[in-house]
């Protein structure tokens, strides 16, 4: 339980952020299936990517950490050994997703279970095409646990997404690269492309044509380094904290700016969001210092192409629509009701709670602006969700009333530091 932070004279400073949790977890698992010693900078220390390492530790992945670099000395995709009893995923559906692929691409015996939000998130998006390509999972009802069986899967693979998930797209293309299949997945959604754009790093041969990637069969990966930049899905609380707290101006250090992932950026700027992009020189994906200003945002609609591209973003792009003028329409974004809360209904009851006017519809949100959030005490709760959790301490800001967070603990998922820098800034 924590009494949050508000402010009377603006916000003003230079924040650096935690590593992208995306590329963490990607980081790790490759490195755990490469030939060599692989050497992270930059990793994001969080529960959800302990998951990971707990995970591949436990298939036989010595990991280690000395000097700030994270080192994983890989066993080759075909040496990972039989976990000994059930992998615990925490709250993490990253972890899940992508590496019951990759075991079962790697041909393993391992059973998958996570904590009571997890064990709620659906896991037929992923059990489906990996029976479909000859792996065998047994789960009840398409929920945790999950028992992944010894399967030898077909040695060439050709799957299309029905859903914009870069999990799904990466537990098939991991299963495929494990497996040494010849491995086709289109993605008419381009969702989020950090697999794709890490494994040649690897040594990997990825091709494309139009929305299918290809990684052609029987390939080893070769350990390397990566530097993970900072994570924009966290950048992001500071990027709307800055607009829409008077008196305002932020910068965000060194946060990473694939195309597949700046959505809020695009969204907030047609807003009439004060956001100026300084490209930072990178090894890995393209990073930017993000400075923002205090501005009077407007009312849009969000919805189709752009939703994958924003998707973790949408808690508090919609507390930034609650201060703008006139209405924003959010729609397309149904995957929000399978997160780690169904996010519709926990962003519109807690913010309701505060004062502000959204309705929630089957696939996202009505949200009037221009509200002004409540001012006497009350307390508020992620529901143990950490972006909400991390949206309704921004929304305290823009309130000077007494806020009680319920469960600030959550924040710990994917940005144990979020009320550090919170201090640092008000
Ligand atoms: O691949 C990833 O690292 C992630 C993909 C997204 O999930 P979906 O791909 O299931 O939408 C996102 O919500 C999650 O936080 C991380
Ligand atoms: C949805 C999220 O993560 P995951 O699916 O990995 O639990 C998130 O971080 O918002």
């Amino acid at each position: 339980m924590k009494q949050l932070p508000t402010t009377t004279t603006g916000l003003t400073g230079n924040l650096t952020v935690p590593g992208d949790k995306s590329i963490s977890h990607r980081a790790l698992m490759f490195g755990a299936m490469a030939n060599g010693t692989t050497k992270i900078a930059k990793i994001l220390h969080s529960d959800d990517v302990t998951s990971t390492i707990n995970a591949l530790k436990a298939v036989g992945v010595k990991i280690s950490e000395a000097n700030g670099i994270t080192e994983v000395v890989g066993k080759g995709v075909n040496n990972l050994n039989d976990p000994w009893g059930p992998i615990n995923m925490g709250n993490s559906g990253t972890s899940t997703r992508l590496l019951t692929g990759l075991f079962t691409g790697a041909n393993l015996a391992a059973t998958i279970v996570g904590d009571a939000s997890l064990s709620t998130r659906p896991m037929k998006r992923i059990t489906r095409p990996l029976s479909e390509i000859g792996g065998t999972i047994i789960s009840d009802d398409g929920h945790l646990p999950l028992q992944i069986k010894k399967s030898l899967l077909l040695p060439v693979i050709h799957q299309k997404l029905t859903v914009g998930s870069a999990q799904v797209k990466s537990a098939i293309l991991l299963a495929g690269l494990a497996a040494g299949a010849d491995t086709y997945v289109t993605d008419n959604f381009h969702s989020r492309n950090h697999t794709e754009q890490m494994l040649p790093k690897f040594g990997v041969e990825v091709d494309y044509k139009n929305d299918t990637i290809h990684i052609p069969a029987h390939q080893e990966l070769q350990a390397t380094e990566i530097e993970v930049p900072g994570d924009i899905s966290s950048a992001a609380y500071w990027i709307v904290a800055g607009l829409i707290t008077p008196n305002s101006e932020l910068t965000i250090k060194n946060v990473g700016i694939n195309p597949t992932r700046t959505g809020i950026i695009t969204v907030l700027k047609k807003m009439g969001g004060n956001i100026t992009i300084v490209p930072q020189e990178t090894v890995g994906e393209p990073m930017a210092d993000i400075t923002v200003k205090t501005s009077q945002l407007h009312g849009i609609k969000i919805a189709g192409q752009i939703i994958p591209s924003l998707i973790d973003e949408i808690p508090i792009i919609a507390l930034a629509a609650t201060q703008a003028d006139g209405q924003t329409v959010i729609a397309d974004a149904s995957e929000l009701r399978v997160k780690e809360t169904d996010r519709i209904k926990t962003v519109s009851d807690e913010l309701n709670k505060l004062g502000a006017k959204i309705v929630p519809t089957t696939d996202g949100f009505i949200i009037d602006g221009k509200v002004s959030l409540r001012t006497d005490k009350i307390h508020v709760s992620g529901h143990t969700d950490h972006r909400i959790a991390m949206m309704l301490s921004i929304a305290a800001l823009v309130t000077n009333g007494t806020i009680i967070l319920d469960d600030d603990e959550s924040v710990k998922i994917s940005y144990p530091t979020f009320f550090n820098n919170l201090e640092g800034i008000v």
